[in-house]
């Protein structure tokens, strides 16, 4: 089973989504910062550098946010929550088009991929 780390960033009572720049079928949609695991490396270790390469920040990653969510066959995303390890540290979208900090109505505003929207329950709860 190949896992897609994401990265909940609450930070007060905001959190931090971006908007996806590339490929065409999933431009301008919001998702979690994070990817791939690559080989050898822990989830942890793997959203550490997610959100460097995309934000440009420093996270210490927490606990798990709700459940697995299937991507496709053999492959599902695994959040966790995050904080940033620097509270004034400023993300930077170094590889989306924009990031938002959204708090719990902010939830809604955007529109997310779809495995991001089954997670939106977990999300809200985050920001309570
Ligand atoms: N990072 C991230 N990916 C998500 C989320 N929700 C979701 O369905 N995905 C999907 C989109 C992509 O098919 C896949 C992650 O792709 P990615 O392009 O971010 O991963 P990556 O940085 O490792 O990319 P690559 O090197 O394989 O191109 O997971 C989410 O909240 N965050």
């Amino acid at each position: 089973m190949k896992v897609i780390v994401g990265a909940a960033i609450v930070r007060g009572r905001s959190l931090l989504a971006q908007q996806r720049a590339y490929p065409r079928e999933v431009a301008g949609l919001w998702e979690l910062p994070g990817g791939r695991v690559e080989p050898g490396e822990s989830e942890v270790d793997a959203l550490r550098r997610e959100c460097r390469e995309e934000l440009g920040v420093e996270v210490a990653v927490g606990a798990r946010v709700g459940p697995d969510v299937p991507l496709r066959a053999g492959l599902v995303l695994r959040v966790f929550a995050a904080s940033l390890t620097d509270e004034r540290a400023r993300p930077e979208a170094l590889d989306h088009k924009a990031l938002r900090w959204l708090d719990e109505a902010g939830l809604d505003s955007v529109q997310w991929l779809p495995a991001d929207l089954e997670l939106l329950p977990d999300l809200r709860l985050l920001l309570r």
